[in-house]
Formats: C-alpha cells, structure tokens, sequence
C-alpha cells in the first residue's frame, strides 16, 4: 500500500466571476521514502491541490471529488478537529514558501521547536530542548545551542527556513509537503536547502511532496514528478524517465524553458502563450490551446492517462487509442462528444503505438 492515495482529487472555487476549476481530477501515489515533485506554471494548481490534502482550502474553495487515503484511511471523512490534531503537524508537515509565516516573532526559533515536540512526544522541558538543538544541528544551523535562544528576526532567509524545516521534522511526520520552500532565497541558499532535504530523506527517510515551477530543481530532490498544467496532470513518470523522454508536449515544453544539466540559458525557448483561466478551461485536452501537436479532436476528447512506459503516463491524445466514433468516448464525454466529425485517427484497429515512436526533439510523432 502507498503511504498517500490520490484520486481524482478535484478543489473548485465558487466565485463571483465563476466557478474556477483549480484542481480537476488529479491522480497520484506516494511511496514510503519517496519524494514527488508536483511541478507546474503558476495558476496550475499545485498550492491548490496540496492545501486540500490537508483540508487547508477554505471557502469559496470546496474539494467537490476525489479520494485522499493516508495510510489507507480516507483523509476526506476527518473532520477540520481531526486533522487538526491527528494529522497536521504530526503525520503530515507543511512547508511554506515563506518561512516568516510559520515562525511567530515574538518566541525564540527553540521554544517554538520543543513546544510541538512536547505537543506530540511524552518528553520533559529538557528533553524537548535537547532534542530542538539536535534538529537545529541536523538542519545545518551553527552553534545550535546558542541559535535556539534567538528570535527569528535574528536568523537570515536562509536559516529562517532550515529552523521551519527542523519545525516540520519536530514531530517525525511520515510525509513532509514543501511548496517552493526555496523561491523566497537566493540561488546559492536556494542550492544548500535542496541539499538539505537530500540529507533529510536519506536520515529520516521521509516522504516527500515538493512543490515547484522548476523542472531543474526537481531532479536535485525527486524521485517521480507529476507534471500539473491547469488544475490537471498532464504527465507522471520517474524523474529520469521523464527527463529523458518526455511524452507529453507540455512536459517537453517545460523542459525546453529550463536549465538543465545539457541546457544553458542561452538555449532556453520560453513555452509561448499563457494558461487560460480556470473559469473556462479550453474543452478536450486544456493545453491544445498552446499545443504545437494539437489537433481536431483534442478540442473535443478529454484524454486519459495513458501508458507511455513503465511507471510513467501522459494525457495526451497521441497516445490514446480512441478516436471520436469509438464508443467509449461518449460514456465520458459529457456531451462534448459531439457526432460525425472526421472518423478519428484511426488508432482503434492497433495500429503503431505511439510510445514505440521517439517523442523527443522538435516533432511529435511523424504523422500528422
Ligand atoms: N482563494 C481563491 N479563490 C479563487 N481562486 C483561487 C483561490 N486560490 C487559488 N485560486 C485559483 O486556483 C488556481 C490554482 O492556483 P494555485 O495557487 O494552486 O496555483 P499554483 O500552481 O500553486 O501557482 P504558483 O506557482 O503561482 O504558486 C488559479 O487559477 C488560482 O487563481
Ligand atoms: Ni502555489
């Protein structure tokens, strides 16, 4: 059993303007030990949808859909009590992206820290602060001792979030949620976190969920990466896997626009557009609004996710094998469906699967 089951999760804001489609039906699993890189423009979704697994999200957002089991229990049926004290801060960590928001300025960093231990542990005052001073040390802060007495003002960015993250593994929480915890801090302490929460996976072999626009700073941290693109995942694959061959136009895309160990700045080519509004997402597959492989009936067929190797799916319609008049379609179409329409690709007789042909470079498949 995976330590976290996602499925067809699905969060939508009810507001004036109109019913934003957030996170729309995604879909994924988390091992023991094993970090996930949720990673995505910004407004696909990923704050989004982390929020919901701990029942952060609040009104006008509503988790209309899906199912969360930890551990095998469905986190949907606790109550805003229950995962108060069950879950958050105690099973599951959250780290934010701005560390001020989660120290409180007028205690000192170690009080803070021996405080939640004390919450969860059956330990004296003593032990408490021990242990806080050990975690201080594990998370790379000098003179640890000294460091617990100070307030958080008196910490740089950096050792800001290095006494969040000892906060968060205060409680030895089976899963630690990170978003962009390193966008607040510059390019160097940026580079020490990441190797910090290497460490941490390696000493307390955590689970991991790391949120983060940056397909670079993935590989230094992540197993497996979930590529989101608006309130939907686009592409889900070992991170090597997905590096090395990427399926999905969007993850190509996405990888194209970033630095990498064989692309420099120099060689970036900015994925064109912008994502449209989660009000009125583009029917059919929503990145066929950019897609340079688009074609007819990606506007009308919501692809599923498709195997395109081992561990490793895209939701893309060149992999599918429907086409409009395969009848499947219509049980999920949800009247997009339409009728008549050009007879497909011609994918339903097993014809060449598209993951026997090579996606990378410039073109997607050769024949269109
Ligand atoms: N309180 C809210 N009310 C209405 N819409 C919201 C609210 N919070 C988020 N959204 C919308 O939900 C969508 C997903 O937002 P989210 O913050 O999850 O994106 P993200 O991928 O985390 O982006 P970023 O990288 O900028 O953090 C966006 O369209 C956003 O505008
Ligand atoms: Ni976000």
């Amino acid at each position: 059993m995976a330590l976290l089951e996602v499925e067809d999760l699905t969060t939508y804001f009810y507001t004036e303007e109109g019913i934003v489609q957030a996170v729309d039906g995604i879909s994924f699993e988390i091992e023991r030990g094993e970090t996930l890189g949720l990673v995505g423009e910004s407004g696909a979704g990923k704050s989004v949808a982390v929020q919901s697994l701990l029942g952060l999200v609040r009104p006008p957002g509503h988790i209309v859909d899906g199912s969360i089991r930890f551990k095998g229990e469905e986190l949907l049926d606790y109550s805003e009590t229950e995962l108060r004290n069950e879950v958050r801060g105690k099973e599951i960590s959250f780290i934010f992206q701005d560390p001020m928001s989660a120290l409180n300025p007028v205690f000192t960093v170690g009080s803070q820290i021996s405080e939640i231990i004390e919450h969860h542990h059956d330990v004296t005052d003593e032990e408490a602060w021990d242990r806080t001073v050990e975690l201080l040390d594990d998370v790379g802060i000098p003179d640890p001792a000294e460091r617990a007495d100070q307030y958080p003002h008196e910490f740089s960015g950096g050792m800001q979030q290095r006494a969040i993250i000892a906060m968060a593994l205060s409680c030895e929480p089976d899963l630690i949620i990170a978003d962009e915890p390193t966008t607040a801090l510059d390019v160097t302490i940026q580079a020490q976190i990441l190797d910090l929460f290497n460490d941490i996976q390696t000493e307390y072999d955590t689970s991991m969920i790391y949120v983060t626009h940056d397909l670079g700073v993935v590989r230094e941290v992540c197993d497996r990466v979930a590529v989101m693109y608006l309130g939907e995942v686009a592409e889900k694959a070992p991170y090597e896997e997905l590096y090395r061959n990427p399926k999905h136009p969007y993850t190509q895309a996405l990888l194209r626009s970033t630095v990498t160990a064989d692309r420099q700045v120099g060689e970036l080519d900015p994925i064109e557009g912008s994502m449209p509004s989660a009000i009125d997402p583009p029917s059919g597959c929503r990145y066929r609004t950019r897609c340079p492989a688009a074609f007819a009936d990606c506007a009308e067929v919501e692809p599923a996710d498709y195997e395109v190797g081992p561990d490793h799916e895209a939701a893309c319609l060149i992999y599918g094998d429907e086409s409009k008049s395969d009848p499947r379609l219509h049980e999920t179409g949800g009247g997009r469906g339409g009728s008549g329409g050009t007879g497909g690709r011609g994918r339903t007789d097993g014809g060449p699967r598209a993951d026997d042909r090579d996606a990378g470079g410039g073109g997607l498949g050769g024949d269109r």
